[in-house]
């Protein structure tokens, strides 16, 4: 009956979806109206579409005799009051996650229900009442919700993309999901606790509860590399949700792709917080005062700017207190002032010595006729030039005076690992650096309307290209008169080309998300950042700039903290932003790593902050890590090896090959050789069966079977080290090998 009553559905909006597309409103509003009916009815159709796996996965039996079926939406029967299936997000549905034998909730009895396309497989059933002697043979399971599903889930073969939970969210799990909206919740949690996967089924139930606000808004959710947003990317949909932005911070700057590798020491200077300083005092450098007169031809005339003028005009406006480019026309009114004075001191001044014979028009004409000199442009703009972030931030490390006057607060050393050539692109540090730049620039949006509107001038002209050909075509089209006569329309007599524009740009109706993407001051209406640990501290002040409103989730694990500025503790990183206005939620229970694999992680946790405690595995799985001691000269023989008996007890699995940053030239081919179809590289694709990657790539990652080659190179690869082993050691489901040379 359910899935009839979604069969139902799809078809009716795929109809509507239809009907949206064929109509065509004449006025500009009319045709809006019509995108973003389409856009409604086109995710709708993708929402419906996405659940068709596991549709229905769990019923509650309550106290009254009724009962609720929970699954991934919410559909009604011939009424609205007649709800068939709940929406496992709506308050009812979570009974299904929360009740206990303890606090059964009115819940007598839970079951989980496994499907296969649109069969039932399977059934497991926890009592909750146990005074209920009907239910005996029941199984009850106390401690995990659903446990016999959830095993299943945890032990199921990976597939190199993130699945969702809905069907088996713990009660730790849905405290954090359904949190409050409001402030910044911080979720702490060791590997395999399942923050990923809560971060995303938050943003999953905060677009459910609170639709109105955060359809406009949008949701950012922040991961810390592009194969990890690949490796998420599928869970939203198949939640029902569209309109989150996933991104890396640094995706985000507009029209900047930051590809550019560089070593982590010039990363972690770039996120210190001084750079704030650093960027200040590098425009400031660009506000010049020369150590010579600049002199200026004007008609028949020359004016003189003295650095005496030209500094007490830079003082003056800057103790206006406005950002560089915004106080540009503060300066030009200063330097034309002074010229001004100065001509009409000249030619004003009265030869018999009285007061000078020119009025206040005169001296305003002066002004008029100095702003109009191109030669006057010409030293405004050497003197206060207006600037773009990526000039100020490239034009900095570009040069070694600039680094000089900008980077006091440094060391030698730090200025000099700063200096690099302009060209080579923009690495992800740099991105927090831009949009620090154009924060301290100032938008200065005139010179965006002005190609705005040259676009849309662009556009209307090709517009009347089109009604051109359209109207040329006429006499091919229509070569008999008698067709052109007999009253038929053509293009030209219903469209003119600015509106045939205005269509052009309502084609590309953009998407909540879209907007937010292409506009670098979008005020997100929630903020998800996984692998939170990561971020510096410059990286933490553009997403507090994206989220003005602090509604924040932040999820990660400070002990796996592997970028050398990231976070040590989570006060330290709030407190600039919201001091001790932030909660905290503790994740204890690892899904991914079992006890055995657990326990070899502790110990280096343990050697990471004995105060730490690793997460309790949920389950065991019986088997032993391996461990073996190879000679250096051996290691790509015995990896050889080790990847082809792993590979040959994978089953559907995948196997991760984690090795040190400064081992991968030496050890692909050998990967290559043992797995021809290894992914290895910048942004390895994780469903292949063997991907070979380093920590920092597999980080927030799983696989069944894991190799970590060289701890010890790991450990000595940096001064996270001991983090980075403790991220590599807890990435197996199932099994886990080392390979050490040390
Ligand atoms: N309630 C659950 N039911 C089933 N599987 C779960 C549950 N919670 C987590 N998992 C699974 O456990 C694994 C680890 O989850 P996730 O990647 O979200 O952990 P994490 O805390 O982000 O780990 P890391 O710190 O290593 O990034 C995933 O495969 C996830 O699907």
């Amino acid at each position: 009956m359910l899935y009839r009553q979604l069969d139902g559905l799809r078809a009716q909006a795929a109809r509507r979806l239809a009907t949206a597309l064929r109509g065509s409103g004449g006025t500009q509003q009319e045709r809006s109206q019509r995108d973003s009916t389409v856009r409604m009815y086109t995710d709708q159709v993708e929402r419906l579409g996405a659940v068709e796996q596991g549709l229905c996965f769990g019923r509650l039996d309550l106290d009254d005799d009724t009962h609720l079926y929970v699954g991934r939406i919410g559909i009604f029967g011939t009424d609205e009051h007649d709800a068939l299936l709940l929406d496992w997000r709506a308050p009812a549905a979570r009974a299904f996650y929360l009740a206990t034998a303890a606090t059964p909730d009115g819940v007598r009895r839970r079951r989980h229900i496994r499907t296969r396309y649109r069969e039932v497989v399977g059934l497991d059933d926890e009592v909750l009442d146990l005074t209920d002697a009907t239910l005996a043979g029941s199984r009850n399971t106390g401690g995990l919700t659903g446990e016999a599903a959830l095993l299943a889930a945890v032990n199921a073969s990976r597939t190199g993309r993130m699945t969702d939970i809905v069907r088996t969210i713990q009660a730790e799990q849905d405290t954090v999901i359904r949190a409050d909206l409001d402030g910044v919740l911080v979720v702490q949690g060791g590997p395999g606790t399942g923050k990923t996967a809560v971060a995303l089924h938050r943003a999953a139930y905060l677009l459910y509860t609170h639709r109105q606000i955060l359809s406009t808004r949008g949701v950012l959710l922040v991961g810390p590399n592009a194969t990890f947003l690949r490796y998420i990317s599928q869970v939203l949909p198949t939640l029902a949700e569209t309109g989150v932005l996933l991104r890396t911070v640094g995706e985000l700057f507009p029209g900047v792709t930051a590809t550019r590798a560089e070593s982590a020491e010039v990363a972690e200077i770039k996120g210190r917080l001084d750079m704030v300083e650093v960027l200040a005092a590098a425009i400031r450098d660009r506000e010049r005062v020369p150590d010579e007169p600049v002199e200026i031809n004007i008609e028949r005339d020359r004016v003189v700017l003295t650095p005496a003028t030209i500094a007490a005009a830079r003082d003056r406006v800057r103790r206006m207190d406005r950002p560089h480019n915004l106080a540009r026309p503060l300066f030009d009114i200063e330097i034309i002032h002074a010229l001004a004075d100065q001509l009409a001191e000249r030619i004003g001044a009265d030869p018999l010595g009285g007061e000078n014979l020119l009025d206040e028009a005169d001296l305003a004409e002066f002004r008029r006729e100095l702003r109009a000199e191109p030669e006057v442009q010409a030293v405004l703009d050497w003197l206060w030039p207006v600037l773009t972030p990526q000039q100020v931030v490239a034009g900095l490390f570009a040069s070694d005076t600039r680094l000089a006057a900008a980077t006091t607060n440094l060391t030698e050393a730090e200025r000099a690992a700063l200096r690099r050539e302009p060209r080579g692109g923009w690495s992800p540090a740099d991105v927090p650096l831009l949009d620090e730049a154009a924060e301290l620039l100032g938008e200065d949006d005139r010179a965006a309307r002005a190609r705005a509107e040259r676009q849309r001038q662009a556009e209307i002209e090709y517009a009347e290209g089109v009604l051109e050909i359209a109207a040329g075509s006429k006499s091919i089209d229509f070569e008999d008169e008698a067709d052109a006569e007999d009253g038929m329309l053509d293009v030209t007599d219903l469209l003119v080309a600015d509106q045939l524009a205005d269509r052009q740009v309502d084609g590309e109706q953009l998407t909540t998300a879209e907007r937010a993407a292409a506009d670098r001051g979008w005020a997100f209406g929630h903020v998800i950042v996984d692998e939170a640990q990561e971020l510096s501290p410059m990286a933490w002040r553009v997403l507090m700039r994206r989220s003005p409103n602090r509604s924040m989730t932040l999820v990660g694990d400070v002990a796996q903290t592997g970028a050398l500025s990231g976070a040590l503790s989570w006060d330290r990183v709030l407190e600039p932003y919201v001091g001790d206005r932030w909660r905290l939620e503790e994740l204890t229970v690892s899904y991914r790593t079992p006890a055995e694999i657990m326990a070899v992680a502790a110990k280096v946790l343990a050697e990471i902050d004995p105060t730490l405690t690793p997460p309790r595995a949920v389950r065991g799985t019986g088997e032993q890590p391996w461990d073996e001691r190879v000679p250096r000269a051996g290691l790509a023989d015995r990896l050889d090896a080790a990847i082809r008996a792993e590979v040959g007890q994978l089953g559907d699995g995948r196997l991760g090959v984690i090795v040190p940053a400064g081992l991968v030239d030496e050890l692909a081919p050998v990967a290559r050789a043992a797995e021809p179809e290894v992914a290895l590289g910048d942004d390895p694709e994780l469903r292949s069966r063997v991907v070979m990657l380093t920590v920092a790539q597999a980080k927030g990652l799983e696989f069944d079977s894991v190799v970590v080659v060289d701890p010890e190179l790991i450990v000595a690869e940096s001064p996270r080290g001991r983090s980075d082993l403790y991220v590599a050691l807890t990435r197996a489901t199932q099994r886990l090998g080392v390979l050490r040379t040390g």
